[in-house]
């Protein structure tokens, strides 16, 4: 007998399964799929999305305005300037014509008052029957009733003051040799990931109180890298578990391979254990009936990709010595100024203008984000979820009558694709396509005026910093791009601070609420997600009866080698033959004692039975 090898190769040394326990049964979360009705009047008499971009793109066609005098007029035409935050959003190199904008006007009028009805407490969320509040966070008295103003006001008073305890070292690790936590590791995914690991990267001091670290996969390799970096501080690491379902498998896994961790290293958990997470969910009550160090809330209201000013983001970020309430002021700034109803004063509606007129508002070109500022190097991951996750629908809102009298979503398989990195690095990666390649995209830059710290500048060479390079890269960029056709946006801070990160996080909030409007979709629910979620369970469940069908097979006298077919035959899912190839091949890649015998080019010759018989074993 000879145990086949390459992929298919399994360690010739025999051994157990590990203990199952606790049960991998992933708990998945149900979303209604069911056609989505229409609570409020969103929408006026409209022609059909994108059809205004279609009957307008003569203007498109004919070219982008290259004269520079007209240029430079329609760039301060349309400058959005915020005096207060200082931050500009520059659209005049995107080629929207003034009769665009008249065509469109209707359809923002109807947006502006979705918004408006959404801030006042709609069920902006049909499918899910939710409102979406995550506007009232940085600024609670617009929250619908005095109950939720007390619990948005209560959280943030929790999460600063638990912040503070454990800087100063009053909430300690009960057995670390400093006598302080000096370390957080934030598991979570998504939007329970995405939000903190951009603000950290953005904000988080060179010496913060507590650095950070993620857990952000169900990657075994990735989790034991990050623990393996802890090294002895897992004695002073707080362990933040941010999941809004509490429910999520990836999440959960994280949470039991670092329990591991704790209990290998004779640590005691739930000293060490904050759950961020919704009243009542799985996570919170283990974190209720462990004892937990701490618990904050996660509202039903608040989705995940938008929950960064909540505790989702606003602990880490306050453990980091990050002014949390500067961001917070910093959102509320820019939410007021996107409750403008005249499109030219507000900054969120001028982008959603744009993407429409880029994409035919169809989504038809890319959006590439290209901050140029290492800091900021994560904003465009996490624009990619908040962007792709919001307008990535397949149905509209509209229910309409169809021929067997049933009411239908029409499926518009709306989205806009969302990808970057950072300035100028990116010139010496992927800008050579984006000048001369496929024409298929957008730029947004995201410009810092301040290059550095006062006090620490220099001429690098006579009248040149290497700050101005940055610039000039920058600017060079839009140039050589715009000479080229492909247009592109500019929104400008001052500086990256809290102020300024929180305003462009609500900035693209509410864009893309704005854009969900204009084209008429549900940006707050994610029911593709739950179908991948599904098949991954339908994965591990097949998994299980593989092994329960070859440990019976092994548990015979003599024992039983079983080709792929007997396999697949024997879980009565002959069509499936493929996936439990797959599921053999991986198990026998990580010592999970299976013996196969034959040749892997060959996956019909392959006959597989367990290195050893469990006469006890249970895979329900
Ligand atoms: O916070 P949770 O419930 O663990 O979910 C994590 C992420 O999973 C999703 O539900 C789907 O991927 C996201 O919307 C969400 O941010």
């Amino acid at each position: 007998m000879a145990s086949i090898s390459g992929i298919c190769s399994s360690s010739p040394t025999l051994k157990k399964f590990p203990n199952q326990s606790p049960s991998p049964t992933l708990s998945l979360r149900k979303h209604r799929v069911s056609l989505p009705a229409r609570r409020f009047n969103r929408s006026l008499s409209l022609a059909p999305p994108h059809a205004v971009a279609r009957e307008v793109s003569g203007a498109a066609a004919k070219g982008l305005e290259k004269d520079p005098h007209a240029l430079w007029r329609r760039y301060v035409d349309w400058l959005y300037q915020h005096k207060e935050l200082g931050l500009y959003v520059d659209v005049s190199r995107v080629g929207f014509s003034d009769e665009f904008v008249s065509q469109m006007e209707p359809r923002f009028e109807a947006a502006f008052g979705a918004m408006e009805e959404l801030e006042k407490g709609a069920i902006a969320n049909p499918d899910e029957g939710r409102m979406v509040g995550h506007y009232w966070l940085r600024d609670p008295k617009r929250a619908p009733n005095s109950f939720l103003r007390t619990q948005i006001e209560n959280t943030l008073d929790a999460v600063s003051e638990f912040a503070n305890d454990v800087v100063s070292g009053k909430i300690k690790p009960p057995s670390s040799p400093e006598g302080r936590f000096t370390q957080i590791l934030s598991i979570g995914i998504g939007g329970s990931a995405l939000g903190p690991q951009f603000v950290a990267e953005a904000l988080a001091p060179d010496n913060p109180p507590l650095k950070i670290r993620f857990v952000d996969n169900t990657d075994p390799a990735g989790i034991d890298h990050q623990i393996a970096q802890l090294g002895p501080e897992l004695a002073s690491t707080l362990v933040i578990v941010i999941s809004k379902s509490g429910g999520t498998p990836e999440t959960r896994n994280g949470l039991l391979e670092v329990q591991k961790a704790f209990r290998e290293a004779g640590l005691d958990f739930p000293k060490q254990g904050v759950a961020i997470t919704q009243e009542n969910s799985l996570l919170d009550n283990t974190a209720r009936i462990e004892g937990w160090l701490a618990r904050f809330p996660m509202f039903d209201w608040v989705g995940g990709r938008t929950s960064e000013m909540s505790a989702v983001g606003l602990l880490p970020a306050a453990l980091q010595g990050i002014d949390i309430r500067e961001m917070l002021a910093g959102a509320s700034l820019m939410d007021e100024a996107n409750r403008s109803t005249v499109l030219r004063n507000n900054p969120a509606a001028l982008l959603a203008l744009c993407w429409y007129w880029a994409t035919d508002g169809v989504g038809s070109k890319d959006m590439v984000i290209l901050p140029y500022k290492d800091s900021l190097l994560l904003f465009s991951r996490y624009l990619q979820q908040l962007v792709m996750e919001s307008l990535g629908k397949e149905f509209d809102l509209d229910a309409r009558p169809t021929s067997e009298s049933r009411l239908m979503n029409s499926v518009v398989n709306q989205g806009i694709s969302v990808y970057g990195n950072k300035g100028s690095t990116d010139q010496h990666a992927y800008i050579q396509q984006l000048r001369e390649g496929v024409h298929n995209f957008f730029v947004t830059f995201i410009e810092v005026l301040r290059d550095r710290t006062p006090g620490h500048d220099w001429e690098l060479e006579p009248g040149v910093t290497c700050g101005d390079y940055l610039f000039g890269m920058l600017q060079g960029t839009r140039s050589a791009l715009y000479a080229n056709n492909r247009e592109s946006i500019t929104v400008t801070v001052q500086e990256v601070t809290p102020r300024t990160v929180g305003a462009l996080i609500a900035l693209y909030e509410r864009a893309v609420g704005i854009y969900a409007s204009l084209v008429n979709i549900n940006a707050y629910h994610q029911p593709g997600v739950e179908a991948g979620k599904k098949a991954a369970g339908e994965v591990l469940a097949l998994q299980k009866r593989v092994l329960a069908v070859l440990n019976e097979a092994s548990c015979k006298e003599p024992v039983e080698p079983l080709t792929l077919e007997d396999v697949a035959d024997r879980c009565h899912v002959p069509e499936d033959i493929e996936m439990i190839y797959k599921i053999i091949t991986h198990m026998a890649a990580n010592d999970r004692a299976i013996i196969a015998e034959g040749s892997c080019g060959s996956p019909r010759s392959i006959k597989v039975f367990l290195g050893e018989c469990n006469v006890d074993a249970s895979y329900a």
